[in-house]
């Protein structure tokens, strides 16, 4: 079976694609092993080309939880071990209720985002602990990690910024958020991230998901090392104690697979001074396994000039 991309998350597009196969319906009960399904997935290239899924989609499905409460706290867990939270606790039913109104109103507009359910959970649960008074999304697309923060942003009486540079991302996200009813604690801003994020002051919770072009004439410009410039600008606004929350952190091969362990190399090139930069600034550094992954860091009481 093949799905349109026009109006769904590549979640779901891997998900109805695979429903199908008994080993991925096997994988996702837990009678097959992450790693028998991985070997699978890799023997089965051209047969789920086919189907639409690409390689990264393909092999995206080898990490996917299988109890994506059971990844949250657990992830909350360390954290709150690690002083970063209160507790590992959120409002489940809350959580349901909200994932419902987001999966009824929210409009892709043609466009695919790779926030994976148990990120999405994460983002939910981890502000909950949190309750940011100022979050910043620095490159937020069209706004689906964001949104799971408001129902704690607006609870806290705070406010939420979204950077992104793309007009056409940030009219949707202003869109999908007004029909949430979210608009009054959002500021929705285009701009290059790291100029604006030179701008702020007293920020909370700074969450980093932007992806540069790949031909960017400057490196620290390209795809994912654009991380490192955006911390840089938006260390001064982040106080002892802020956090910053980073997406596609995947540095950990779940199961040997050949597909990973090409990208997390890559990642690791790509990371090498944001990663410096994170030694010398954040003095809590954690890194959850989800399925695209996602870091959390805390920054400590250095002054850092960006
Ligand atoms: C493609 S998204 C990341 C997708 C996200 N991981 C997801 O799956 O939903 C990356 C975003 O970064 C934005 N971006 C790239 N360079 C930027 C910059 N210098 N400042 C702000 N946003 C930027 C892009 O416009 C894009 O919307």
């Amino acid at each position: 079976m093949t799905v349109s991309v026009r109006s769904t998350t590549a979640y779901a597009v891997i998900d109805t694609t695979l429903r199908g196969h008994a080993e991925y319906r096997d994988f996702q009960k837990g009678s097959m092993t992450r790693s028998d399904y991985s070997r699978w997935v890799e023997s089965r290239f051209d047969e789920l080309s086919g189907l639409g899924l690409d390689r990264d989609k393909q092999n995206l499905s080898t990490r996917f939880p299988l109890d994506d409460h059971a990844c949250v706290t657990n992830a909350l867990g360390t954290l709150a071990e690690d002083g970063l939270v209160p507790g590992a606790d959120y409002p489940v039913d809350a959580f349901h209720e909200f994932a419902g109104r987001v999966a009824e109103e929210w409009d892709h507009g043609g466009r695919t985002t790779f926030i994976f359910p148990e990120e999405a959970r994460l983002m939910f649960a981890l502000t909950q602990q949190v309750r940011p008074r100022n979050a910043v999304f620095l490159g937020s697309y069209y706004g689906y990690w964001a949104v799971w923060a408001l129902p704690a942003v607006a609870a806290a009486g705070g406010r939420a910024t979204l950077v992104d540079i793309d007009e056409g991302v940030m009219s949707l996200a202003e869109r999908n958020i007004a029909a949430l009813g979210y608009s009054d604690v959002v500021d929705f801003v285009v701009a290059d991230a790291s100029e604006y994020a030179r701008t702020l002051s007293d920020v909370d919770l700074c969450v980093l998901d932007a992806e540069g072009p790949l031909d960017a004439p400057d490196p620290d410009q390209r795809d994912k090392a654009i991380y490192y410039p955006h911390t840089r600008a938006v260390g001064h606004a982040l106080p002892p104690g802020g956090l910053l929350v980073a997406h596609n952190v995947l540095l950990e091969n779940l199961t040997g697979n050949a597909y990973f362990a090409g990208r997390i190399a890559n990642n690791k090139a790509q990371f090498a001074k944001w990663s410096a930069h994170l030694e010398e600034f954040y003095d809590v550094h954690r890194v959850f396994a989800t399925s695209e992954g996602v870091g959390v860091y805390r920054r400590n009481g250095l002054p850092c000039a960006g």
